[in-house]
């Protein structure tokens, strides 16, 4: 079985300009994908296994270059299991994005992802079916995400965290997921691209199980994939070439603080904290916060929060300037969409590049910095400091 004909351009962000030139050559067809089944993908579904890969073949709509590798991730991983061949180079970027998105399935039984393959086709299929008919401006669920829920309405991009029962805690396929939504959202048609949280809470930052899946190489190459991936998610939102808007529904913890120092707007409902207990986990400072947070509430608040994981409520981080607006968590969603949606109409083009003269003399700056904070974590996640801090949380000696 072998993904086929695929191309690359150069690339920043590489792993995503590495899906964005995944080729689709006819539109009624899906070439890059051209599937063989194989002995091993024995199982209950194998039929409907089967089915599912000849189904791809006519689908009449180009699913769209991250679904296309979520089909190859789950292929592979239904037909070979865990991912097992060597990671290819920096900049084989076609080849590294296939091996990401395979790599990402970690253990996932095969069982379950012959399941989760025959269900997105299946997704696939309705939504190919369905978009041939006369459809109204609604609001469209994007295939191919299991832990976000993307839509666009009124030009608007939404990503949504959805974890609520985990309190949308940022696993790596989560972490993998939004870099894709956010090259996809970079090149639709919407204006403005908002983040937010199902449930009660925005996000608690990164999920401390990503700590206990250790690979045959140790907890030094999982520090180290770790660092690659965190610096990768980063490099992301420092590129983003759209207004980005954080919809902050409840509490925030950890990298989800963080990046807020890179986004446009931050909308929080009252309810909300912001809380980056680093040194609790004997950890330190990501998503260039080391270097925004300073420079956007001053030294000395920046240091409450980053050494000594002050947490603040949304009013303090609107008034240390974190936070652009609080809105009552009773009137937040009204309020915040429908200033969004006014907002959204604005032309396009002006709001790009107003946004571009304010952040791209920064962008190299940034991403240095990134680099850096990356590469102290990689040292930090190994120290017997954080390890106690994790396995104090799961045995539960130690909350927030
Ligand atoms: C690869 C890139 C790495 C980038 C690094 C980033 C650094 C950070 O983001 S540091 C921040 C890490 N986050 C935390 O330390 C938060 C840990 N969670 C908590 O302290 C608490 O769960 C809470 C204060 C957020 C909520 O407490 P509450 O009592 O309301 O709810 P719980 O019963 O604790 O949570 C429900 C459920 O969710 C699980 N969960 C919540 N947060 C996390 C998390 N960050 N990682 C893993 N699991 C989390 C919690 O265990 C519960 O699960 P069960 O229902 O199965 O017990």
């Amino acid at each position: 079985m072998a993904l086929v004909g695929v191309s690359g351009r150069r690339a920043g962000c590489y792993c995503l300009r590495a899906v964005r030139s995944l080729p689709f050559c006819s539109p009624l067809q899906v070439p890059a994908l051209q599937l063989h089944i194989s002995k091993t993908a024995m199982g209950a579904c194998q039929k409907d296994f089967e089915s599912a890969v000849n189904q791809v073949k006519l689908l009449k709509k180009d699913p769209g270059n991250e679904v296309k590798l979520k089909l190859y991730a789950l292929y592979k991983q239904a037909t070979e299991g865990a991912c097992n061949t060597p990671k290819p180079g920096l900049f084989d970027l076609i080849n590294k994005a296939k091996w990401d998105a395979w790599n990402a399935l970690g253990n996932l039984p095969k069982e379950t992802a012959r399941q989760n393959y025959v269900d997105l086709v299946s997704g696939l299929r309705s939504s190919s079916d369905s978009s041939s008919q006369v459809k109204p401006e609604a609001d469209k669920k994007r295939a191919g995400y299991d832990t976000l829920v993307i839509t666009s309405e009124d030009c608007i991009t939404k990503i949504m965290l959805n974890r609520p029962a985990k309190k949308n805690a940022l696993t790596t396929q989560m972490y993998r997921e939004i870099m894709l939504a956010l090259e996809a959202a970079s090149k639709d048609d919407s204006t403005i691209t908002v983040f937010t949280g199902n449930g009660d809470y925005y996000s608690s930052g990164n999920d401390l199980t990503n700590f206990t899946d250790i690979p045959p190489g140790g907890i030094e190459e999982k520090a180290k994939n770790s660092a690659i991936l965190l610096r990768d998610f980063v490099d992301c939102f420092i590129d983003f070439p759209k207004p980005l808007v954080a919809v902050v529904n409840g509490p925030a913890v950890g990298i989800s603080v963080t990046i807020l120092g890179l986004f446009d707007l931050v909308y929080a409902s009252d309810r909300a904290t912001f809380h980056t207990p680093f040194s609790h986990l004997g950890q330190t400072p990501e998503g260039c916060s080391s270097y925004t947070f300073p420079k956007i509430m001053g030294p000395a608040k920046a240091v409450e929060m980053l050494i000594f994981g002050k947490k603040l409520t949304a009013g303090e981080a609107y008034a240390q300037g974190l936070v652009t607006e609080v809105f009552p968590d009773s009137t937040f969603q009204k309020e915040v969409w429908t200033r969004l949606k006014a907002y959204s109409k604005l032309p396009q083009n002006a709001m790009h590049i107003s946004k571009q003269i304010i952040r791209n003399h920064e962008k190299e700056k940034l991403h240095a910095i990134n680099a850096e904070e990356s590469r102290i974590l990689q040292e930090r996640w190994l120290s017997d400091e954080c390890m106690n801090a994790v396995m104090d949380f799961f045995s539960r000696k130690a909350k927030l």
